[in-house]
């Protein structure tokens, strides 16, 4: 079962898992810090860099965070194979495109060993195993669609799922932090970290779009590095009063989501629209909120009644919380609520980051103290930068959701359900409602609209 407790924050009030573990270790490896994940601890112990920082505090800083100088949130070299007594996991999960093409998957599933997570020990094998669990969770629901919908998951995938998700503090389905995060490696290992040169470890039906998806949103990930990097500059400034060092992060914050823009237009080359959401999008979608199971979904061996957990979306996605936080973006409630709601699908390292800058002091209200032309100018660019994403965005879920929706209604309409076209067979039940409907609109807007007001002298109360 999953407990969540209540824990007072800043503002409003904030969900946390109660299973989230966190410990950390600094690896000198190549005179660069990053963190070395393999060697953490995981334990349910309190974190004494939990607490909220006050002045004498040391300065803030990333390092306890899980977050990479080099990569941000996602893990540094992922591994891409797991002790061999797993090896009937990773021989299905390597291969479930091809098994949900010839409808085998599910039968597959059900031939496999009960494997006990315990002899998982390091940090990136429970990371793997957990992207390896949720592909081959969301291939055995979905393999047959929207209509052919199991009701349970088998124990020998549900167990492992959900105490290797337990030990990760992060819901028993596939995130974007298996997708994206965790699923990723260089193919020649001394090249760049670009387009050409990355291959997914393990991925769902959809081709090369839904390869493309995935290391276009990591491209997006790594190019808000520097302004991830940049936020602890902020906050330290601020705590000290240095005008010029916040001027000078909020420049190279504002660089970032430029250059996050520009990457998240990869998506146009790399992603048919067509096929994203005929074929992918059902494989990313999650039993929460979804008319196809709306009573969720039972995992045997775990619990007798079903559960409903979101499935994997970049509103998962840490950064965009980050930048929001920093720059005292004040969501309007309902949207509020479910982009604070996609933080308990976040690793817990991760979540509390975003929790930490939020209780920092405020940028805003020391931009608006300072009264400084360059200081205002940097603030106002990142704002600034932060609504163009999101206008960006927009007109991409237009393009890969609204327009596709509409063209598939049409073909339904014309009877011509059975032509040889993904869209025609695209899945009805997420047209209306949930994370794919036509709410998405006017939730992104409303989103989009509430961050361009962070620039205003006083920001919008709301009853
Ligand atoms: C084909 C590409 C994409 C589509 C169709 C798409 C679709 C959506 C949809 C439907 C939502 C509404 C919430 C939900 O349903 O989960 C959403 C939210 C969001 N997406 Fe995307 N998305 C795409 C790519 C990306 C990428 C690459 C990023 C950045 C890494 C991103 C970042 C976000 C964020 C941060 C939100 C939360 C709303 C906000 O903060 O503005 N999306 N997306």
């Amino acid at each position: 079962m999953l407990f969540l407790s209540v824990v007072p924050r800043s503002a409003t009030s904030y969900l946390v898992c109660s299973f989230g573990y966190r410990r950390h270790c600094i690896d000198t490896h190549n005179n660069s810090p990053h963190y070395s994940y393999d060697h953490q601890q995981i334990a349910s112990s309190t974190d004494p860099m939990a607490s909220s920082p006050t002045d004498d505090q040391p300065p803030f800083s990333l390092d306890s965070y899980h977050v990479s100088k080099q990569y941000g949130f996602m893990l540094p070299e992922p591994l891409a194979e797991l002790p061999p007594y797993y090896q009937p996991w990773m021989d299905i999960a390597q291969c479930v495109p091809e098994l949900i093409h010839s409808h085998a998957l599910r039968a597959r599933i059900h031939q496999m060993p009960q494997l006990d997570p315990m002899f998982l020990q390091k940090y990136r094998e429970l990371r793997l195993a957990h992207l390896a669990l949720a592909v081959m969770t969301m291939g055995y629901v979905w393999q047959e669609g929207e209509t052919g919908i199991v009701k349970v998951l088998p124990r020998n995938l549900a167990v492992p799922i959900w105490e290797v998700s337990q030990r990760l503090g992060i819901p028993p389905i596939f995130l974007h932090g298996d997708g994206v995060l965790t699923n990723w490696r260089k193919r020649d290992p001394e090249g760049p970290f670009d387009i050409e040169n990355m291959e997914l470890l393990l991925s769902l039906p959809g081709g090369e779009s839904m390869e493309g998806f995935f290391i276009v949103t990591m491209m997006v990930e790594k190019a808000a590095v520097p302004g991830l990097n940049a936020i602890p500059v902020v906050i330290n400034g601020v705590r000290r009063g240095d005008a010029n060092m916040v001027t000078r992060a909020l420049e190279d914050i504002a660089q970032a989501i430029g250059s996050m823009t520009e990457k998240l237009s990869l998506m146009h080359k790399h992603v048919d629209p067509g096929t994203f959401y005929g074929t992918m999008r059902i494989f990313l979608s999650g039993w929460k909120d979804n008319p196809c199971m709306p009573e969720g979904l039972v995992y045997e061996g775990v619990q007798a009644e079903p559960v409903r957990f979101s499935g994997g979306s970049a509103a998962q996605s840490s950064f965009m919380h980050c930048f929001d936080e920093l720059l005292g973006v004040s969501h309007e409630p309902q949207s509020g609520a479910f982009l604070t709601r996609m933080r308990d699908y976040m690793f817990p390292q991760h979540k509390r980051l975003i929790q930490d800058i939020s209780s920092s002091p405020s940028l805003r209200q020391y931009v608006l103290n300072q009264d400084s032309d360059p200081l205002t100018t940097a603030f106002h660019r990142c704002v600034s930068q932060l609504v163009a994403l999101r206008s960006y965005h927009i007109n991409m879920v237009s393009r890969y959701i609204v327009v596709p929706a509409a063209r598939a209604r049409q073909l339904r309409a014309q009877g011509q359900g059975c032509v040889k076209n993904a869209l025609s067979k695209a899945p009805k039940a997420l047209e209306e409602t949930g994370t794919g409907g036509s709410g998405i609109m006017s939730f992104l807007k409303t989103v989009r609209d509430r961050t361009k007001e962070a620039s205003q002298p006083t920001p919008k109360a709301d009853s």
